[in-house]
C-alpha cells in the first residue's frame, strides 16, 4: 500500500491540529474524504456528493500538501474530484474510510477529547498554577476531592485544554471510564431536538435518551457554560443532571469565561452549586509563561527543525499577551508563510508579517459588520469569501441570512450598506435575509440558540 494510504488517518489528524478544525469541519468536509488513487506525485481524492468540490479545493488543498509532505516527506499534488462524476472508477479498497474502520476509535475519541490536550502539554505558570493544582487533584479521586471543579477565564487561555487534560488522565488511568466532554451550547441543542422530537412522536424515549446520555457518566464536563442563557428548561434540565451526578458522587467540570457570582444569566441554585465545590481561575500568561508556552509548542509540533532564531520567538512573546490561542496561531503562521513563501530565513520581518491581522484590540472592539462577518464566520466555521459568495446552499445561505439579521440589528448599516459588505447583494435580498431570521427565529430554538451565543461572542461583556 502506497505510505499517503498508509498514513491516511496520521495525515488528517495532524491537518485537524495543525488547523484546529472544529470536530463538526473535520467530519463534514476531511473525514469523508476517499482516496481514489495514488500515482507517483498525485493523490486523487474522492468527495462525497453532500460536500463541494470547490469548497473543500480552496479550504484545504493547501494546507493538505503541507501536511502530506509533513507526515510522509514527500511532496505530493493532491486532486479532489466529485464522487457524483460517472466516469470515476471506485477503488474500494484504497478507500480512506476502510483505512479507518481498521484502526477503530479509541476511548478518548469516543469522549470527544483531544489527545493532545494532556497534562504534559500544558504549561504551568504564575497565571494557573491553582486551576492546574486542582485540576490533577481531581484528575487522581474523580468525585472524591473538588466537586463540581470550576474553572473560569478569558478567551482563548487554556480551560478547555485543562478539561481535557483531566478527561484523558482519568482515561488513561481506567480506560472503563465513563467520560463526557460537551460544549454547552451542544448540551443545549441536544435537549432542544430530544424535547422537539419527543413532543412529535409523543413518546418519551427522546428526552429518557438525552438523559440517559448525560447522567450515564462517572465524568461530565461542560465547557462554556456561560452559553446556556437564559432558557429556563435548559437550566431546569441542566440543575437535574447535575444534582443525579453530584448526588452519586460523579464529578462535574465546568468552564466558563466569569465566575459562577458574575454570570447574570444564571439561576441561583446553580450558581449555589456551581461555587459549591472548588472555583478556580486562569489569568493571562506573563512573558516568561508565554516563552514556555512557544518552546512546549516548538516541542510538542517538532518544530525544532525550523531553528526559530530566539529574537523572532521574543518579538511573538512581547506582542501577543492576552490569549494563548493567538500565541499559538502566530507562530503557525510564522511557519505557514515560511513554507508557503520559501522564505530564506525566519526572521522578525517574517514575525511582523505573521502578527500582523492577530494583534488587534478585541477588548476594545467596536461592534461592525466587518466584525459581525468575522464572528459568523468563525461560528459556522465558513470563510468570509464564502458568506459574500452567491453560493446558495443551506450551509452557506443560513450563516449568510444569519450575518444579516445581526448586522441589521446590532449596527446602524442601511440594507445597501450590508448588501455591499457581503459582497455586492442587492438590498432587497438582504430584506428577505432579515425577515426570514427575523421570523425563524420565533419557531426554531436552535437556530435562537446559535443567535445568542454569536452575539456573546461578538459582544463578550
Ligand atoms: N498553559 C498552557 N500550556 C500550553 N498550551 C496552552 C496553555 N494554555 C492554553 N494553551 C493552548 O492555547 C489554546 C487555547 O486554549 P483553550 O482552547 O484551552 O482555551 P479556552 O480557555 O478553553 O478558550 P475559550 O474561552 O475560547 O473556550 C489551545 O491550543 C491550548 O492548547
Amino acid at each position: 500500500m502506497d505510505v499517503v494510504a498508509e498514513k491516511w488517518e496520521e495525515i488528517i489528524e495532524h491537518l485537524r491540529e495543525e488547523h484546529e478544525l472544529s470536530s463538526v469541519s473535520f467530519k463534514t468536509w476531511i473525514k469523508p474524504l476517499k482516496i481514489y488513487k495514488i500515482t507517483n506525485s498525485t493523490v486523487y481524492l474522492l468527495v462525497n456528493s453532500a460536500a463541494s468540490v470547490e469548497y473543500i479545493e480552496r479550504k484545504y488543498l493547501l494546507p493538505l500538501k503541507v501536511c502530506i509532505a509533513d507526515i510522509v516527506n514527500e511532496e505530493y499534488d493532491v486532486v479532489f474530484l466529485s464522487e457524483d462524476d460517472e466516469q470515476l472508477d471506485r477503488f474500494k479498497d484504497l478507500s480512506a474510510e476502510s483505512v479507518s474502520k481498521k484502526k477503530g476509535r479509541s476511548v478518548a475519541e469516543m469522549a470527544n477529547l483531544n489527545p493532545r490536550y494532556t497534562f504534559d502539554t500544558f504549561v504551568v505558570g504564575g497565571n494557573n498554577t491553582f486551576a492546574h493544582a486542582a485540576s490533577l487533584a481531581v484528575a487522581e479521586s474523580p468525585g472524591k476531592v473538588y466537586n463540581p471543579l470550576f474553572i473560569y477565564g478569558g478567551v482563548g487561555l487554556g480551560k478547555t485544554h485543562l478539561m481535557h487534560s483531566i478527561a484523558n488522565y482519568i482515561l488513561e488511568q481506567d480506560p472503563k471510564k465513563k467520560v463526557l466532554y460537551v460544549t454547552s451550547e451542544t448540551f443545549t441543542n441536544e435537549l432542544i431536538e430530544a424535547l422537539k422530537s419527543g413532543k412529535q412522536s409523543n413518546n418519551k424515549s427522546s428526552i429518557s435518551n438525552f438523559r440517559d446520555k448525560y447522567r450515564n457518566n462517572d465524568v461530565l464536563l461542560i465547557d462554556d457554560i456561560q452559553f446556556i442563557i437564559g432558557k429556563e428548561s435548559t437550566q431546569e434540565e441542566f440543575f437535574h443532571t447535575f444534582n443525579h451526578l453530584y448526588d452519586s458522587s460523579k464529578q462535574i467540570i465546568i468552564s466558563s469565561d466569569k465566575p459562577p457570582k458574575n454570570i447574570e444569566t444564571l439561576e441561583e441554585r446553580l450558581r449555589t452549586r456551581f461555587a459549591c465545590g472548588i472555583v478556580a481561575d486562569i489569568s493571562a500568561p506573563n512573558y516568561e509563561t508565554r516563552m514556555a508556552i512557544l518552546l512546549k509548542k516548538i516541542e510538542v509540533d517538532h518544530l525544532g527543525q525550523y531553528n526559530i532564531p530566539n529574537d523572532v520567538l521574543d518579538y511573538i512573546a512581547t506582542n501577543v499577551k492576552s490569549n494563548i490561542r493567538e500565541l499559538e496561531g502566530s507562530l503557525n503562521k510564522l511557519i505557514a508563510l515560511y513554507k508557503l513563501n520559501n522564505h530564506g530565513n525566519i526572521d522578525i520581518m517574517l514575525a511582523m508579517e505573521a502578527l500582523k491581522d492577530i494583534v488587534l484590540p478585541k477588548d476594545k472592539r467596536e461592534v461592525t459588520p466587518e466584525l459581525i462577518l468575522d464572528v459568523v464566520s468563525e461560528h459556522y466555521n465558513i470563510s468570509v469569501a464564502d458568506l459574500k459568495s452567491k453560493k446558495r446552499n443551506s450551509q452557506i445561505a443560513i450563516p449568510r441570512q444569519v450575518a444579516m439579521y445581526l448586522m441589521r440589528t446590532l449596527t446602524d448599516a442601511p440594507l445597501e450598506g450590508i448588501g455591499i459588505i457581503l459582497g455586492g447583494k442587492d438590498h432587497t435580498t438582504v430584506k428577505y435575509g432579515v425577515d426570514k431570521i427575523t421570523s425563524n427565529i420565533e419557531e426554531d430554538e436552535i437556530l435562537s440558540n446559535t443567535i445568542s451565543i454569536i452575539k456573546k461572542k461578538i459582544n463578550p461583556l
